[in-house]
């Protein structure tokens, strides 16, 4: 029986999905998807509660995205939209944090993302969200706050992909562990963050973490 308040120790995968907010596509200049676009992030991606984000070498254009995760309950494949609640064990918001230099420079050679969304210490997140807190996951608020100026702030009603079409799609092709973790995407605010920064991240009235980057 898995202990989803200790799903980082787990250790499982990071499903994560691009391009899901309107405003979030068109200020990096991509085309609204029509359908959902889908990576990874190993599970050496975790912050250890405590420690810092680390910038990785060589990248000069950190970003943080800010974004809603979906712990998953239970081997999931093939699910269909009307069952996705099964699926969940609660939430976290969390940190997509993405070196867009390497990303950008990637993207022109149309090679892989990894090492712009994978690197060590890529993905803080918050504690354990019980699913019982959350009535309706497409209707809360993220927001982001580095050293005290608001960054990004967003519903998750305006997701262009919301979490059942989300499950249907990506157990078709993969199956989902108890312990992983579907982020969502991002909404607008993505910026640059330097060392010294402290980043406050959380979904309004339910949570809020910090991390600091070193
Ligand atoms: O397409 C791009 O240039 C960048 C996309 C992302 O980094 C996608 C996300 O991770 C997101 O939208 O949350
Ligand atoms: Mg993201």
């Amino acid at each position: 029986m898995v202990n989803f308040a200790n799903f980082r120790e787990i250790g499982r995968k990071i499903v994560c999905v691009g391009r899901n907010y309107k405003d979030h596509a068109i200020e990096l200049g991509n085309a609204i998807p029509k359908k959902p676009m889908i990576f990874l992030k190993a599970t050496s991606s975790y912050v250890a509660d405590g420690k810092p984000i680390v910038i990785p070498p060589g990248c000069e254009n950190l970003h943080q995205e800010v974004e809603l995760g979906v712990v998953i309950s239970k081997e999931a494949k093939n699910i269909q939209k009307d069952q996705w609640q099964d699926y969940v064990a609660g939430y976290v918001v969390a940190l997509d944090m993405t070196a867009r230099d390497f990303q950008n420079e990637a993207k022109k050679e149309g090679a892989p993302w990894f090492l712009a969304k994978s690197f060590d210490t890529s993905c803080p997140v918050s504690n354990f969200i019980e699913k019982s807190a959350i009535a309706d996951p497409h209707n809360v608020e993220l927001y982001c706050v580095i050293n005290g100026a608001e960054k990004q702030r967003s519903k998750t009603d305006v997701m262009i992909f919301d979490i059942p079409t989300l499950l249907e799609y990506i157990t078709k092709y993969t199956t989902l562990a108890p312990g992983d973790l579907l982020l969502t995407g991002t909404p607008a605010g993505v910026c640059r963050v330097l060392p010294g920064d402290v980043i406050e991240f959380g979904i309004t009235g339910i949570i809020k973490s910090n991390v600091t980057v070193q």
